[in-house]
């Protein structure tokens, strides 16, 4: 059925369902939204916006953009050891946008919120002349003093990743008609990365009980790297040949890809923790794969067969 596509019809039809009767949404007739604080936690906060063109293609399907959207935001809560709360959503619909889309997106949005038991507070609706612009500030709450951060890692730390390194930035490129020659199975397997990363929303109080820092990869690991670095104030040197990687990448790396790009290109929402031998024998029992060390000095160096990788570039950086 075509709806009444105004603004204050669709936050009704569309979003008011979503907010359910959560005390803290006010049935979305209000202008804000009402917190409580949880005993014994503090509320980590935190925003990720997506702009199509740029993080996402306008052929994606909506309900995925959707769920990409809400994942973004839940890896980097789930990466400080929050346990996923609720959220604020913006959406800044390009003028003349169907109803059908915002409805194919709110049901994607339906998905995500069951899967993570997540739920919606409030937001803002607007309208554009540019291309569709959506925003979400998420909530989760973390015990009192103990969210991780990027500047926990120490020297003599061990490095670790929580997954598949390179698959989205590959479905990425498949998308754009690239790798032609993989298997179908391989092409679904690199573009659902990209459409639908999966934040370890399970992990989270193993990460939160076994690290000393960690935060979510989306710049690319050698940048993200970069950052936790600098906020800890020590060297990482990773190790290429340790970066797990899909067969779909492997696959793809048999085609030409190059084994640097899977690490500078980011898209990846996998958890980058570094923790004490100790840690990392109980992150790596629970799936996290050691990639390096935490050294004393500064920077990120990229290592292969024992040898520095000289690059050119080294992640995604806006503007
Ligand atoms: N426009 C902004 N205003 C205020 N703080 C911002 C803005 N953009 C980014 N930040 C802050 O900069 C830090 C790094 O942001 P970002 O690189 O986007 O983190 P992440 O990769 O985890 O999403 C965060 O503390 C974030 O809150
Ligand atoms: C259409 C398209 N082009 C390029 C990219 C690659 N890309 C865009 S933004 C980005 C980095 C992550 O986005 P950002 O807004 O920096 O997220 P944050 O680090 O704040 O979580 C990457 C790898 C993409 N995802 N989609
Ligand atoms: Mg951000
Ligand atoms: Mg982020
Ligand atoms: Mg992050």
């Amino acid at each position: 059925m075509t709806g009444d596509n105004s603004e204050f019809s669709v936050i009704d039809r569309l979003f008011k369902p979503l907010a359910g009767l959560t005390a803290e949404a006010r049935g979305l007739i209000d202008d804000v939204a009402v917190l409580g604080a949880r005993d014994g936690y503090d509320l980590v906060v935190t925003t990720d916006a997506m702009v199509e063109g740029v993080h996402f293609l306008s052929t994606d399907p909506l309900d995925l953009v959707a769920r990409k959207l809400l994942r973004v935001n839940i890896s980097d809560l789930v990466a400080k050891g929050a346990d996923p709360y609720g959220y604020q959503l913006l959406t800044a619909w390009p003028k003349g946008m169907a109803y059908e889309g915002k409805e194919i997106f709110a049901a994607g949005l339906r998905v995500d919120q069951d899967e993570f038991d997540f739920d919606l507070f409030g937001g803002d609706t607007v309208s554009t002349d540019g291309p569709l612009l959506l925003a979400i500030t998420a909530f989760g709450h973390a015990p009192t003093g103990r969210t991780l951060s990027r500047a926990g890692a120490r020297v003599g730390d061990r490095v670790l990743v929580g997954g598949y390194i390179g698959d989205a930035h590959l479905g990425l490129r498949v998308l754009r008609g690239e790798f032609d020659d993989l298997s179908d199975a391989h092409k679904a397997h690199l573009i659902r990365a990209y459409r639908l990363p999966q934040p370890r929303d399970d992990m989270a109080d193993t990460v939160l009980e076994n690290a000393h820092a960690s935060m979510d990869i989306s710049d690319g690991l050698i940048a993200d790297a970069t950052h936790l670095a600098k906020a800890s104030a020590v060297r990482i040197v990773i190790d290429l040949d340790r970066v797990p990687t899909s067969d779909a990448a492997r696959a793809a790396m048999v085609l030409g890809a190059d084994a640097v790009d899977l690490v500078t290109g980011g898209d990846d929402y996998q958890m980058l923790c570094t923790a004490s031998a100790a840690g990392a024998k109980v992150l790596i029992a629970a799936g996290f794969v050691e990639v390096g060390r935490c050294e004393a000095g500064e920077g990120v160096d990229l290592i292969s067969n024992g040898q520095v990788l000289e690059l050119e570039d080294r992640g995604w950086v806006h503007g």
